[in-house]
């Protein structure tokens, strides 16, 4: 059904994906990490439609690794979206199929064009929630599994109190 819908990620959903598993265990899973709000127009799958969205990030951290998205690619992988940001500050990851691995920052006002086959994440390095609209092909689907399941191969630490984009072995 064309319609609002609506889905709220907790820190117990996104287990396995920071990188500081002690801290991790030491924090409330029912910590309430980022919120999705879309509009489908049409039903999810449909070729030719467009889905838009609005997304919130928590500020916050599991150890020195700020909060961020799960992250993914299109199970349609040749689909692009784009992403426009509104409020405060952050990171978009990107991650292509070669496996090299790059950031875009975001703040508001800024626009980014994702690539089809680019796998995407948005981390919250500033201090209030970071908000961005995005808008997405209906037919484009999520694919959660980021090289074979290595991830990004980069991580968004906090270092000497500010943000850095810290490229990994992964
Ligand atoms: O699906 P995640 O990687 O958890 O990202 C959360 C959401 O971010 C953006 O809003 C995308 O447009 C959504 O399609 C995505 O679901």
């Amino acid at each position: 059904m064309p319609g609002l819908r609506s889905s709220e990620k907790k820190l117990g959903q996104l287990s396995g994906i920071f990188r500081d598993a002690q801290a991790f265990r030491g924090m409330d899973p029912d910590t309430i990490v980022y919120r999705v709000w879309w509009w489908e127009p049409v039903p999810g799958g449909t070729e030719g439609g467009l889905f838009w969205g609005l997304t919130e990030i928590q500020p916050g951290s599991v150890g020195d690794e700020y909060y961020m998205t799960h992250g993914h690619r299109h199970a349609v992988l040749d689909r692009a979206e784009f992403y426009g940001t509104t409020v405060g500050e952050g990171m978009l990851v990107l991650r292509d199929e070669s496996g090299r691995s790059w950031f875009e920052a975001m703040k508001p006002g800024s626009l980014h064009y994702i690539s089809g086959r680019v796998a995407h994440r948005v981390v919250n390095t500033g201090d209030v929630p970071l908000r961005f609209v995005a808008c997405w092909p209906s037919d484009a689907g999520h694919d959660y599994q980021i090289a074979g399941g290595k991830g990004f191969g980069a991580r968004v630490l906090r270092q000497n109190g500010k943000p850095s984009f810290t490229l990994t072995e992964e």
